[in-house]
């Protein structure tokens, strides 16, 4: 599992996203300020930063869920909004899983309300991620919905995926497995990831761009493979640029 997953071939064409100047105020309080950076399609992009630097605010306005006060927002050239929802598949960052069904009934009802979903896919990504469909939702601990959330989101061929902290309450192993489903689906590059996390260890070795949030700006944007040319790991300039 490395680095460098997207090739020239793959980042040809609009980016995936491109954010330009991008502000968000709410309740008289500065969320984001002036952000702007593109994502190559193909890309694996961590997007870090300490608890309330705005990463999931930011996810939502790419999703097309929140509106920006001031700039704006591309999905593959298109402006982001509830017309690009079918371009990109989001775990957002807490559950939004009707708790009442079964595991199976969810996936049944999904398969209907998503016009990208992929039957075979599902099973697939059902057996990596180990996910049993007889329990209600209800009764699944964090981790076990976490994968749940994640088998949702990989079961369509939305060619973006955002990631909205897909390991919280996750177990070592299980982690290991999401890092290794999603490995697998940068495999043939028409998939473009964007993650928010702060397991940044587990994830060191999968991102090939980063980008650093902190208090709503934009603090850093790196290509992991100059940062590690420059002897640094993802770890290292996060702490650089935080501590
Ligand atoms: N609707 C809102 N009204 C007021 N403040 C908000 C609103 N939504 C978010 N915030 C504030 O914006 C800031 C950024 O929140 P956000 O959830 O985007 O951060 P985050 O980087 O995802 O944090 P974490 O890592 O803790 O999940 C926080 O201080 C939060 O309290």
């Amino acid at each position: 599992m490395t680095a460098n997953h997207y090739s020239m071939e793959a980042a040809a064409g609009p980016a995936a996203v491109e954010c330009r100047g991008l502000g968000l105020t709410r309740r008289k309080k500065s969320i984001l300020q002036d952000i702007s950076f593109d994502i190559p399609q193909g890309s694996l992009t961590g997007l870090l930063g300490p608890n309330g630097a705005g990463k999931s605010s930011l996810l939502r306005i790419i999703a097309g869920l929140a509106a920006p006060d001031t700039g704006s927002v591309r999905v593959f050239g298109q402006p982001a909004g509830i017309e690009q929802l079918g371009m990109l598949s989001l775990l957002p960052d807490r559950s939004n899983l009707p708790g009442w069904l079964s595991v199976r009934e969810w996936l049944d009802f999904a398969a209907g309300i998503y016009p990208d979903w992929d039957p075979v896919k599902a099973l697939e990504v059902q057996a990596e991620l180990n996910v049993s469909v007889e329990p209600a939702i209800s009764s699944l601990s964090r981790g076990e919905e976490a994968r749940l959330q994640l088998l949702t989101c990989l079961s369509r061929t939305a060619p973006l995926i955002i990631l909205d902290e897909p390991f919280t309450g996750v177990d070592l192993i299980s982690r290991e497995r999401i890092a290794s489903a999603v490995v697998g689906e940068l495999a043939d590059g028409r998939r473009t990831f964007l993650i928010a996390t702060h397991d940044i260890r587990e994830m060191e070795l999968l991102f090939d761009r980063l980008i650093l949030i902190g208090k709503g700006t934009i603090r850093s944007i790196e290509d992991v493979d100059r940062l590690r040319r420059s002897g640094k790991s993802v770890e290292s300039h996060y702490r650089e640029v935080f501590a």
